[in-house]
């Protein structure tokens, strides 16, 4: 394999030609969803029954509140009383290489800078975590006002999907060390992916259940909320139960709560859990986050896709993530991980896939 050959082989998310394609799709789809989900047919795959002037999309006001915002984080995140958590060791001892080919969307686009920072301060730990991910729970906030506003009190659904997301923002916030262990800051740059995703897909799409219910509303009675409440429940259990094991797991082997697990040796000097909730499927955590996405929508009803956009994008976007760690978990651990895969041979769900 030539140099060129051997880093277009490594590129991912399909190279320049998918990222040029992510960069339009991406502000086009979230664009899109913000104007049908206050349209009367809410149709996701319908066109926008009208297209806003370019005058309706500037406003003063909006982008003074948004520096305001990320000024109130930013002041919030530089304050002293703070405990400093380590991240990971990254030393894999290879040689950086230098494509001299013009892929400079691709690196736009995936960041070319894997942990950017301005003295202490870390640009991706930052916004992965606060301005978008608070932003998000403020949206829905605002939502549910403006429906009590609106209908004299916010309706059960409402307050549903406000709880269940007000908890998946506030687990993030409560475990805010373990997001030191994930993807997106051991391997990924911070790019127009993370930058996009964090500041502006993730409040403004994650909140599309609570924009449909606003123009959308749905009856909802309490025997389907206590079924919807079982579900989320349930995925939340998976979710932190696998999440917290691993990351105590990582820091610390020998401590009681999983110091009885079986585990396989690898030539790194680390292990891999192979019973427990890892030993059920590759990526428990993954499951239990899709349950909750389902629990997220459901109080949406059926009679529109719309709501369950989230669950869609979800469900493709975890797909292709356990890919990507798949081949670098290969990469890392070899023959132990080929091993792991045989012993826990589904990925993500359990005699499904
Ligand atoms: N709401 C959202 O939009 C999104 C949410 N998420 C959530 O973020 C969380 C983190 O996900 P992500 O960063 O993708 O990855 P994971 O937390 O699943 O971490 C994957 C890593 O875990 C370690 N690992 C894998 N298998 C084992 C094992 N059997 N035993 C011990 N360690 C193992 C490996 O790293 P190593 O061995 O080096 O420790 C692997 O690279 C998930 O809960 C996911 O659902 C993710 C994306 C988007
Ligand atoms: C715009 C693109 C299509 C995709 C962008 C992806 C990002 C929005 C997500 C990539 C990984 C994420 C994580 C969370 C939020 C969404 C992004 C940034 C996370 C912070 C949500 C809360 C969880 O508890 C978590 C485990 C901390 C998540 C970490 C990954």
């Amino acid at each position: 394999m030539t140099p060129r050959e051997a880093s277009q082989a490594s590129l991912e998310f399909g190279g320049p030609l998918g990222v040029t394609v992510m960069l339009v799709l991406l502000p086009a789809t979230m664009f899109h969803l913000l104007l049908v989900v206050r349209s009367g047919p809410a149709r996701l795959l319908g066109p926008p029954t009208y297209l806003p002037g370019l005058e309706e999309l500037w406003s003063p006001q909006a982008l003074l509140l948004l520096f305001i915002w990320l000024g109130l984080q930013v002041a919030l995140y530089l304050l002293p009383a703070r405990k400093v958590a380590e991240g990971l060791e990254l030393k894999d001892k290879s040689r950086l290489r230098y494509p001299i080919n013009g892929n400079s969307i691709y690196d736009f686009f995936l960041g070319r800078e894997l942990n950017p920072r301005l003295g202490s301060f870390d640009f991706k730990y930052f916004c992965e975590l606060r301005p978008g991910l608070i932003g998000w729970v403020f949206i829905n906030l605002a939502l549910l006002i403006q429906e009590a506003e609106l209908r004299g009190s916010p309706s059960l659904a409402m307050w549903l999907v406000n709880a269940f997301q007000l908890l998946y923002v506030g687990d993030a916030l409560w475990y805010e060390e373990s997001v030191l262990t994930t993807m997106d800051i051991i391997h990924d740059g911070f790019g127009f992916m993370l930058a996009f995703g964090d500041l502006a897909w993730v409040p403004f799409t994650y909140s599309l259940q609570a924009q449909f219910l606003l123009y959308h509303p749905q009856p909802l009675g309490l025997p389907m909320a206590l079924l919807i409440c079982l579900i989320k429940v349930i995925g939340y259990y998976i979710f932190r139960g696998a999440n917290s094991q691993k990351n105590t797991f990582r820091k610390n082997p020998s401590d009681p709560s999983v110091a009885g697990l079986e585990t396989i040796p690898t030539a790194t000097g680390r292990q891999l859990l192979v019973s427990g909730w890892w030993g059920m499927v590759r990526h428990p955590n993954y499951l239990g986050d899709l349950i909750m996405a389902l629990a997220w929508s459901l109080p949406c009803g059926v009679s529109h896709l719309l709501p369950y956009f989230y669950v869609l994008y979800f469900t493709a976007l975890l797909v292709h993530r356990e890919a990507r760690d798949e081949q670098q978990c290969l990469r890392k651990y070899g023959h132990a991980w080929q091993e792991y895969c045989k012993r826990v041979p589904y990925r993500i769900i359990p005699y499904v896939y």
